[in-house]
């Protein structure tokens, strides 16, 4: 990790081409800054350490000069940019010039910035592989090894391989991984397994946390907190060795739990909400209030139209961002509405399971290492949340889990996420029958199950469908002994997986399932990608149980 040579207060002090002194020559003074300055200890307050510097903190006006200007069609693409020199000479080189008639902002930026491979992309498939050939041959076009960082990049080195979605998510992603290591522990992939899941326990060490991905935008958010799953994984493919990874759990909860013991009822701090009766439940939350680097553009867009301090509602993008389900009715105030987003004041019922899980998880695994304190206070802190969860979040007459919106003092939108609490044998039978129906009658189709009922303009909204909610709803229902609801959804996304690759080649990031033929599906603020990860690794996981049709 390198040190930025000046810092950031520093560099927003410096004079920009708005200053006449600057325009033609550089001042000798910032010369003298640039050349002696020391490296500075690695954080100054109430700032990020310089190597965790987004590409909006490094570049500042350049930054929302290129967002802005749309010389890239994805928004994604400039905060992937590497540069090929220190970015504060970048930065006064652009100050010096770009007042001059004949500065070219596209030319600039190809001349001093290397643009993100497009790896994979040019991956031809072979029409004649099964669905399952496909998948196996594909493992090794989305693994990226360990490979020397180019300086100051916005990618965090990560020591060993991972699999990347593909498309433009060229990194890797916390919540995807876990879906994904399902099928590559079903292609016999354990080395990746065990690979990925160290990279995410140095995570946990290097950062406090497992950030979205390994970008340093996505530094400042998790995305659900599936790591628990994935140490649950080992033990069940045989991999073993679950116990190792008790301390870094631990972390994580911390990170997840933060400032928990000064809450009063009624009050939030980052991710912990502490409700009326004193009980702690959680909520999706980033530490930025700033829009996203990779959605700069859309998210200034969107905050122009929403009459709320624009911080509140970069805050509530944000962290729908960290939901994983970005975007969806579930978290808008007017369903087709993104202007409307309040995120942070829904308290999600899928992640609040996970965290159940995580609870769970750091009491089995401290039983096997004979710390039976630690058992006990985390089984009772998972039964709590259990009580938690059935109170405000269980909707007896719907026969559903729905998100609870804490500032309105009520349910919300019934959705997919309503599977979670199966899947982690948070519920009782009786609310897995009577969740069973809603499924059926709300949510199933021909083609797998719709993320919500409401048809929108996002992409986790109907009529899409996507590979993680189809297979926490699939065994969610048969660990509740409904194998017709969960054989069901099973073959009917296998169906879908399937009979696009047929027609295609290819398997993409979510389908749109509403119809009697699958298409691709769409909506969102990117254009639908192929690969891809998770997909993969469910339809791979799902042949494994269902498939040899499909071999
Ligand atoms: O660039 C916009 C957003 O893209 C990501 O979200 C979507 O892709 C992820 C990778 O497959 C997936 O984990 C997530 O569920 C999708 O909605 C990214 O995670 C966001 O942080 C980012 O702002």
């Amino acid at each position: 990790m390198h040190n930025s040579k000046l810092q950031l207060k520093e560099l927003a002090e410096l004079p920009t081409s708005a200053d006449s002194h600057y325009e033609d020559e550089p001042s000798e003074l910032i010369l003298d800054k640039m050349l002696d300055a020391e490296p500075q200890p690695e954080m100054i307050e109430g700032m990020p350490p310089s190597d965790a510097l987004t590409p909006a903190d490094r570049y500042m006006e350049l930054f929302e000069h290129v967002q802005s200007s749309r010389i890239f069609a994805d928004s994604k693409t400039f905060p992937d940019c590497s540069p090929k020199m220190d970015p504060l000479d970048i930065l006064l080189l652009y100050r010096r010039t770009r007042k001059k008639d004949d500065f070219d902002l596209h030319a600039f930026v190809e001349k001093y910035f290397w643009l993100p491979e497009s790896r994979g992309g040019e991956y031809v498939s072979n029409p004649g592989d099964t669905l399952k050939e496909h998948i196996d041959n594909l493992w090794p076009v989305l693994t990226r090894e360990p490979e020397s960082h180019i300086p100051w990049s916005s990618l965090l080195p990560l020591p060993q391989a991972y699999i990347v979605p593909g498309g433009r998510f060229g990194e890797t992603y916390y919540w995807d991984s876990y879906f994904t290591m399902l099928g590559l522990a079903e292609s016999g992939r354990n080395d990746l397994l065990r690979t990925m899941a160290d990279n995410f326990a140095w995570m946990i060490e290097t950062y406090g946390h497992i950030p979205n991905g390994n970008r340093t935008y996505y530094l400042s958010r998790s995305q659900p907190p599936v790591f628990a799953l994935m140490v649950e994984l080992f033990e069940e493919d045989g991999i073993r060795g679950a116990r190792r990874y008790l301390e870094h759990l631990l972390k994580e909860y911390e990170f997840w739990m933060d400032g928990a013991e000064s809450l009063a009822p009624n009050q939030a701090y980052r991710h912990v909400v502490k409700m009326p009766d004193g009980v702690l439940l959680n909520r999706y939350w980033d530490d930025r209030d700033t829009p996203r680097d990779e959605s700069w553009r859309e998210d200034v867009e969107t905050a122009k139209l929403s009459s709320r301090p624009v911080n509140e509602v970069y805050r509530d993008l944000r962290a729908g961002a960290a939901s994983g389900w970005d975007y969806s009715s579930r978290w808008l105030r007017d369903a087709d509405r993104l202007a409307s987003i309040r995120t942070t004041q829904f308290i999600p019922i899928d992640l609040n399971a996970f965290l159940y899980k995580l609870e769970s998880a750091i009491a089995n695994i401290s039983v096997l290492k004979g710390d039976r304190e630690t058992e006990a206070l985390f089984r009772q802190k998972a039964d709590d949340r259990r009580t938690a969860v059935n109170q405000y979040m269980w909707d007896e007459e719907e026969g559903c889990f729905r998100d609870y919106d804490w500032h309105r003092q009520q349910m919300a939108l019934f959705s997919a996420a309503s599977v979670v609490p199966l899947y982690v044998g948070l519920a009782t039978h009786a609310q897995a029958d009577k969740l069973a129906d809603a499924v059926r009658s709300r949510l199933l189709t021909q083609g797998g199950i719709l993320a919500t009922e409401y048809e929108t303009d996002e992409q986790w909204d109907k009529p899409n469908g996507w590979a993680p909610l189809q297979w926490m709803a699939i065994q969610g229902f048969k660990l509740y002994g409904n194998d017709a609801l969960g054989d069901e959804i099973a073959r009917s996304w296998l169906r879908t997986v399937n009979d696009f690759y047929q027609q295609h080649h290819k398997l993409i990031e979510k389908y749109h399932i509403s119809g009697d033929v699958p298409r691709a599906g769409g909506g969102g603020e990117y254009p639908l990608q192929d690969g891809f990860g998770w997909t993969n690794g469910v339809a791979r996981r799902l042949i494994g149980l269902y498939g040899e049709k499909y071999e």
